[in-house]
């Protein structure tokens, strides 16, 4: 049965410092690398070893990627990195402290910024210092503003239905490094989540997910790797 490990990267250096983060390039910390080989370490005690892998272009994805591979012994596997798989864009908020945005703009916004399925955080101006926009990785891409749940869905799932799913099919073991909302989206579409139920998802930090799919390719119930 083709099966699908889904990771969120090691504590980040902004999740430690409780700064939205978003499209912002941060590393992660030394409990995030700690947390990114406990990872690898788990598959290779439990055997699930991904034969292909996926991530995006930020590099806390990317290092955990490479550190939970280095564990599992699988740093030869092939790797596809893209901007789709990306965290969702946070905006205006990106760079500020999450506790001092509660503070100004009460707890009830903000949880609707962090975690409503289709409202935007406000739009990032351009020139702003966080603004991606000029970053050479993301060259021929229009670079989004602002990204509720919904438009991170809408550009994480042809990515999913395009490249990923095709290699699952084919019977590989698919690992996909990512992001707590480029995650949400697509644990959202697999476990068929409704928009209201999704508000109440959360994906921690460096805990492998798996799916594994029947013939008909249909994902079963997802299950933590260290509960198995
Ligand atoms: O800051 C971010 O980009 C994300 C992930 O850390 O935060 P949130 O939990 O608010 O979605």
């Amino acid at each position: 049965m083709p099966k699908l490990i889904l990771v969120r990267h090691g504590q980040s250096e902004w999740n430690l410092a409780n700064r939205f983060t978003g499209w912002w390039d941060v590393d992660v910390t030394e409990k995030g690398v700690e947390e990114a080989r406990e990872a690898g370490r788990l598959m290779k005690a439990k055997g699930v070893l991904p034969t292909i892998a996926f991530t995006s272009v930020q590099k806390r994805a990317i290092k955990t990627l490479h550190l939970a591979l280095e564990e599992c012994e699988r740093l030869w596997i092939p790797e596809t990195k893209n901007w789709q798989l990306n965290e969702r864009h946070y905006g205006g908020l990106t760079g500020l402290n999450k506790q001092e945005t509660r503070e100004k703009h009460g707890d009830e916004q903000v949880q609707i910024w962090r975690r409503s399925f289709d409202v935007p955080p406000p739009e990032m101006p351009k020139g702003d210092q966080y603004d991606p926009g000029n970053d050479p990785r993301y060259d021929g891409i229009d670079v989004p503003q602002t990204e509720s749940l919904k438009l991170t869905i809408e550009r994480v799932l042809p990515y999913w239905e395009g490249t990923i799913l095709p290699e699952l099919e084919k019977g590989e073991t698919v690992i996909i490094s990512a992001h707590g909302n480029s995650l949400r989206a697509l644990v959202k579409h697999l476990s068929g989540i409704s928009d209201e139920d999704i508000t109440g998802l959360e994906i921690p930090t460096g805990q492998p997910i798996i799916y594994e799919f029947d013939d008909a390719m249909q994902p079963g119930e997802r299950y933590y790797l260290k509960d198995s």
